[in-house]
């Protein structure tokens, strides 16, 4: 069995705010070649923090294990990067590298870059992780039904037709993940089922895994993801940092439900 991509023990996320302090608690995380995982909760529970940070966006507080194996030189799926040791050691040109060759993120509302034709757009992706494809953006135009829109400018698009160029954009460079955060947010529900399939089938034909944060259980247990959920944490009893312990007011503490025993492996 292949190493995973992801592969997280103990990880703490943390966000301040001026009076309130927002603790992340991730006891495990394995994210492998072909899964589809759904984070879950309500707004501000910590879905973006969580994926932001899996996705090397956002420095983890403390991680006893954060190991993502990503792309290599040539393509293919190279050795692990410790990421929490990284980080730690501000090794930006490394975290840069891997996030550009490794991740394809999809953001709410597109993310889609105004001054860019549409096709420009999806080229990004492969400009940036050095990996001229135009063949495989006509594949990606054809399969997602955006070929025509290829010269048009993201203010001429629907809500709908934007996701479908963000999920181009996120497929353009073969990531090994697929990271979204609530892809489906601002569609109704006849446009967010169809951005739902078309996400996971580019993800599965592409085999890459695929994560997405989003309040709709419904959807995501419709498309056979293996859903997470957040919870309060109620072993919460203040960090070594010297944050607040159990019982103040100021700190809201979530912990990622530890990833259900779906496979074998696991
Ligand atoms: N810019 C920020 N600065 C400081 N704290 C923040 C900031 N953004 C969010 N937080 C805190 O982090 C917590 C988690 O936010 P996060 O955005 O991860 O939740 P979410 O579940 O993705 O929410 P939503 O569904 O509304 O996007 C929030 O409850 C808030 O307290």
């Amino acid at each position: 069995m292949a190493a995973p991509f992801i592969d997280i023990d103990g990880l703490r996320a943390v966000r301040v705010d001026k009076d309130r302090r927002f603790q992340l608690s991730v006891p495990r995380f394995r994210l492998s070649s072909g899964d589809r995982v759904a984070i879950i909760g309500p707004s501000g529970s910590g879905k973006s923090t969580f994926v932001e940070t899996v996705a090397c966006a956002r420095a983890p507080a403390s991680a006893v294990r954060f190991l993502v194996r990503g792309r290599g030189q040539g393509g293919e799926a190279g050795a692990a990067m410790d990421v929490a040791e990284a980080w730690a050691r501000g090794r930006e040109d490394a975290l840069t590298r891997l996030r550009s060759r490794t991740f394809g993120y999809v953001h709410q509302a597109g993310g889609l870059l105004a001054f860019l034709s549409v096709r420009a757009n999806i080229a990004l992706t492969q400009r940036l992780s050095g990996r001229s494809d135009p063949g495989l953006i006509e594949e990606l135009g054809a399969a997602l039904g955006i070929r025509a829109l290829f010269a048009s400018a993201p203010a001429q698009l629907s809500g709908g037709q934007r996701q479908r160029v963000a999920i181009a954009r996120a497929l353009a460079h073969r990531p090994l993940v697929v990271v979204a955060d609530e892809p489906t947010a601002s569609l109704d529900r006849r446009n967010a089922a169809t951005v739902m399939r078309l996400l996971a089938d580019a993800a599965a034909s592409a085999g890459a895994a695929l994560l997405v944060a989003t309040h709709d259980e419904a959807l995501a247990a419709e498309f056979g993801f293996t859903i997470i959920g957040m919870h309060d944490d109620p072993d919460h009893d203040g960090g070594p940092d010297g944050s607040p312990g159990r019982g103040d007011d100021s700190v809201q503490a979530v912990a990622l439900t530890p990833f259900p025993a779906v496979r074998g492996d696991r």
